[in-house]
């Protein structure tokens, strides 16, 4: 209920969802009809970052923060220049934001874009469907008001992994993002090539600040071109959809592989694994939010994250465990977080590039978040050291990268102790 909004003025919308769960709202943004998988993201600011992460294509973005949009749109906080989220759900909007950078409250950008909203929805108990029911195939329509037919229409429509979304949302030629801003001038600046799968341009700007000349490329450029320009390091951003809908970006990690340094993340972090032969699993509903805490079994603090994915890495199938390396176990415990109450950071043997060791773990459900190859300079995080939006914690992740391309030995465990445990 928003007393400055004339409610007559917006139309009804409609949510529905593959399981017949389904919700009447407020039509919050462009008129019309869009499918997709829905998932909720619960950080409680950094909408505008959220809607512009080109990750969320072919998503449906249920906010759980109850009221959206205060703070306006500004110029400065877009995470791409176009908008690919295929819609957004809310409990109640702000049409009157307040804020000096503010240019456009959130509706009118949503409109603008061409991006349908819906609003007035008890995204608690939506929230709690898809907890249940997981990230499920659903739709938004201010069209079809019809929750049997909406309903069925939702069930006809294609999954998620059926679509190559990184095709859609990564960039059509490359581009130079300068290194201007690294903090240390005197230092000569890293070129890195990164894979456009639908990078955020808060993850640039972080590798330009870490001393970094960013060479932005199509998610297909050929890894022979990449490697052929002699860059000093390989990042594989981001990205929207299943990882296995884009196997010419797990050839290019191959072909970089032992003879570049190569830093993933996040869809990065999904196609390293697919090329050294891991298995990917979809988790129920995912992790999207900014309050995820991560352990670096390196150093055995707790990071608190910024996480947008559903599918990750299944860390047993990279290999057998080393057992020398992992305390002398030899079987792969279910949960990961059987690691950080060890205090190790177990290791792997996988047949393709020799020893891999797990580095992070999720707290909340033990699963894993970072894993670093001890026979090719590369390591690969699942969640998202940029934030934008989130906690600056593991920002260190970008200075690591830097360090291994300088030949660091111990680049990623910044504070780790001497020694195997902490
Ligand atoms: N942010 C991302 O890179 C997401 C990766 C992938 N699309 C997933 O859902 O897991």
């Amino acid at each position: 209920m928003n007393l400055l909004v004339d409610e007559g003025a917006h139309p009804r919308a409609l949510l529905a969802l593959e399981d017949g769960t389904h919700f009447f709202g407020r039509s919050a943004g462009a008129e019309g009809e869009t499918f997709g998988e829905i998932v909720f993201n619960t950080s409680m600011v950094g909408y505008q970052e959220i809607v512009s992460d080109p990750s969320y294509a072919g998503q449906l973005v249920t906010l759980t923060y109850p009221q959206v949009g205060n703070y306006g749109i500004n110029e400065r906080d877009m995470q791409a220049d176009e908008l690919h989220l295929a819609g957004l759900v809310v409990h109640d909007l702000c049409y009157t934001p307040s804020n000096w950078q503010s240019v456009l409250s959130l509706p009118e950008f949503l409109s603008s874009r061409g991006v349908v909203a819906i609003e007035d929805v008890d995204t608690r108990a939506l929230t709690l469907a898809i907890r249940e029911g997981g990230a499920m195939r659903a739709a938004l329509s201010t069209t079809d008001l019809d929750p049997e037919s909406l309903v069925a229409r939702v069930r006809a429509s294609a999954p998620i992994s059926q679509h190559n979304y990184v095709a859609d949302v990564s960039c059509a030629r490359s581009h130079v993002v300068g290194a201007r801003t690294a903090s240390n001038a005197s230092e000569r600046p890293l070129r890195v090539v990164a894979y456009d799968c639908g990078e955020k341009s808060g993850i640039v700007r972080r590798l330009a600040a870490a001393g970094c000349e960013v060479t932005v490329v199509p998610w297909d450029t050929p890894a022979a071109d990449v490697l052929a320009s002699a860059p000093d390091g390989v990042f594989f951003s981001n990205g929207p959809g299943d990882p296995q809908s884009v196997p010419a970006v797990v050839e290019a990690v191959r072909a970089c592989l032992g003879k570049v340094p190569v830093f993933g993340i996040c869809l990065g972090n999904q196609v390293i694994s697919l090329a050294a032969g891991a298995h990917i699993e979809k988790l129920p509903y995912g992790h999207h939010g900014g309050n995820e805490p991560v352990m670096n079994l390196l150093t055995g603090k707790v990071e608190i994250t910024a996480q947008n994915h559903n599918y990750g890495p299944v860390f047993s199938t990279f290999g057998p465990l080393v057992p020398e390396l992992s305390d002398d176990v030899s079987e792969h415990p279910r949960d990961l977080r059987f690691w950080s109450q060890r205090r190790m950071a177990p290791v792997v043997m996988n047949k393709r590039y020799g020893r891999v060791r797990l580095t992070h773990v999720n707290l909340n459900d033990g699963t894993p978040e970072g894993i670093q190859f001890l026979d090719v300079p590369a390591f690969s995080l699942q969640y998202h050291p940029e934030a934008k939006p989130g906690p600056n914690d593991s920002a260190y992740a970008f200075a690591a990268f830097a360090r291994l391309m300088r030949g660091e030995q111990d680049y990623l465990a910044i504070d780790v102790r001497e020694g195997r445990r902490f």
